[in-house]
């Protein structure tokens, strides 16, 4: 076995460690193991390993803090990061490393073998490490499957400048992920600038983008900045890039090909230097076929396509995100609040068609209207139907009622559920259809399909006439 390719495996958790050393030696690697962050920062120096796979959170320390300075000493160790702090800034700290890849916990062991594999395999070139950099405030919110996906996404973007396109239907967050992409990328000190292509007059687009001289056009009292130039050397997001009239599409496809761009009005001619980010709910391709947007852009936007999940396929980030909301209710002035577990089952179930966003709206709105320090089962019961109303829609429907129902029982309360809630349906049922036949039973009974002796024996179960 000298001969098959050497892994250092840094693992605390004797049980996992135990599982991934058996995985990997298995598939014929030889595996080392370090239990700590000291060892393992001891083994690196003292032996050529081929990988390094290593956990974050260590008995004597974070797994990132020494970690660039160990592999200084290899000759080229690849590393793969497994963590539990699966945050954005988990993915970019190991990203940033130079690390192969990084998988949050758990994580299948097959998926391990996969990366394993890819990384004995890959460029030497991969594995320049870069600056770690300090952890800075938590952006996004969610440890989903979905967020990882992004989050991977994103820390492969942030030291490099390629054109980034994002997509995701409204609110689900995608101005916030272009400024995560800005934020952990070599620019993060120079200006974040945002420009939402549907809100400015069509005849406007190209003063706002590259500002004008006096005098350009009527109403042109003062020379202006363009949102290119306020931008230069940081970022630009190009927000529903869709709406883009196509003779501003077709200036924004020259000023990206040259790399220079005039005011309006001016004959100066400016170098721009910024990172486009542009973003879409709608889709580009369609636009595209429709003759609506310019394909060439499309294809010069679209070097990187980032997906931003609904948040309906991440239910799991639910909870997380109202809790986030809560906190920034109080910075906002709204009274604090605590939420029982049992109302966040029920927000849980919510479909959230506009996504983060109506998520975001729908808990500040619980903090001005709900009594009470903790929101309860039927103060979001209470707010539901009122988006109902609003929306015209049906928001939840008998499924989230019954939800709702079983959320407020113990959920050790067992053997008489079944009872209970039919014993709950039946009284508002029996009422409704008798008032439908204006109390005649018999009619009542053939309607609900039931026998009028029993429905007569019920009615006087529930004290109904
Ligand atoms: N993962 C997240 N964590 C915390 N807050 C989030 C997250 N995603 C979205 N938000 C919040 O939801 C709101 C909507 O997000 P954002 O404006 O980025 O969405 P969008 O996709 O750009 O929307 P639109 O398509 O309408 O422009 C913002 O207040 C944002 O802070």
């Amino acid at each position: 076995m000298s001969g098959s390719p050497h892994i250092l495996l840094a693992e605390d958790d004797n049980a996992v460690a135990t599982v991934i050393q058996a995985s990997l030696e298995g598939a014929g690697y030889r595996v080392a193991l370090a239990e700590t962050r000291a060892a393992r920062d001891a083994m690196l120096a003292g032996a050529a390993y081929d990988l390094l796979i290593t956990d974050v959170v260590f008995p004597d320390g974070n797994g990132f803090d020494t970690l660039a300075d160990a592999l200084a000493n290899t000759d080229g160790c690849s590393v793969i990061v497994v963590s539990a702090q699966n945050t954005l800034d988990t993915a970019i700290r190991a990203a940033r490393l130079g690390s192969y890849d990084y998988l949050p916990k758990p994580f299948d062991l097959d998926e391990l073998l996969k990366t394993t594999a890819a990384a004995m395999h890959r460029e030497a070139s991969a594995a320049e490490p870069a600056q770690d950099p300090d952890g800075g405030e938590q952006l996004l919110i969610g440890r989903t499957p979905p967020m990882q996906a992004l989050y991977r996404v994103i820390a492969r973007l942030a030291d490099n400048d390629l054109a980034v396109l994002i997509g995701g239907e409204s609110g689900t967050g995608k101005e916030l992920v272009a400024r995560a992409i800005h934020q952990s990328g070599q620019r993060a000190q120079r200006p974040f600038v945002a420009i939402n292509m549907a809100a400015i007059p069509r005849d406007l687009v190209e003063s706002e983008l590259f500002g004008h001289e006096r005098g350009a056009f009527t109403g042109a009292n003062a020379r202006t900045e363009g949102r290119f130039g306020q931008a230069e050397g940081g970022t630009l997001f190009l927000d529903e890039i869709g709406d883009m009239p196509l003779d501003a599409q077709t200036r924004l496809l020259r000023v990206l090909q040259s790399g220079e761009y005039s005011p309006v009005g001016g004959s100066e001619v400016r170098r721009s230097d910024v990172r486009i980010i542009a973003a879409s709910h709608r889709s580009l391709p369609d636009l595209v076929a429709e003759g609506r947007f310019r394909e060439d852009l499309f294809y010069r936007l679209n070097v990187v396509p980032v997906a931003v999940p609904a948040l309906r396929e991440r239910r799991g980030d639910i909870a997380g995100l109202c809790r986030h909301f809560m906190v920034g209710a109080q910075d906002r002035g709204l009274p604090a609040k605590t939420i029982s577990a049992a109302a966040l089952k029920l927000i849980e179930r919510q479909d959230w068609p506009g996504n983060v966003r109506e998520l975001e709206n729908f808990v500040y709105r619980m903090c001005v209207l709900a009594r009470g320090d903790t929101f309860g089962v039927s103060d979001v019961r209470a707010q539901f139907v009122t988006a109902t109303d609003e929306s015209g829609g049906d928001v939840d429907g008998i499924d989230g009622a019954i939800a709702g129902w079983l959320a407020d029982r113990a959920p050790s309360a067992t053997g008489a559920l079944y009872d209970d809630l039919l014993a709950r349906i039946e009284r508002p049922l029996f009422e409704y259809v008798l008032g439908e036949t204006g109390g005649n039973q018999l009619r009542a009974a053939e309607r609900l399909g039931i026998n009028r002796n029993t429905l007569r024996k019920r009615l006087a179960r529930h004290d109904l006439p």
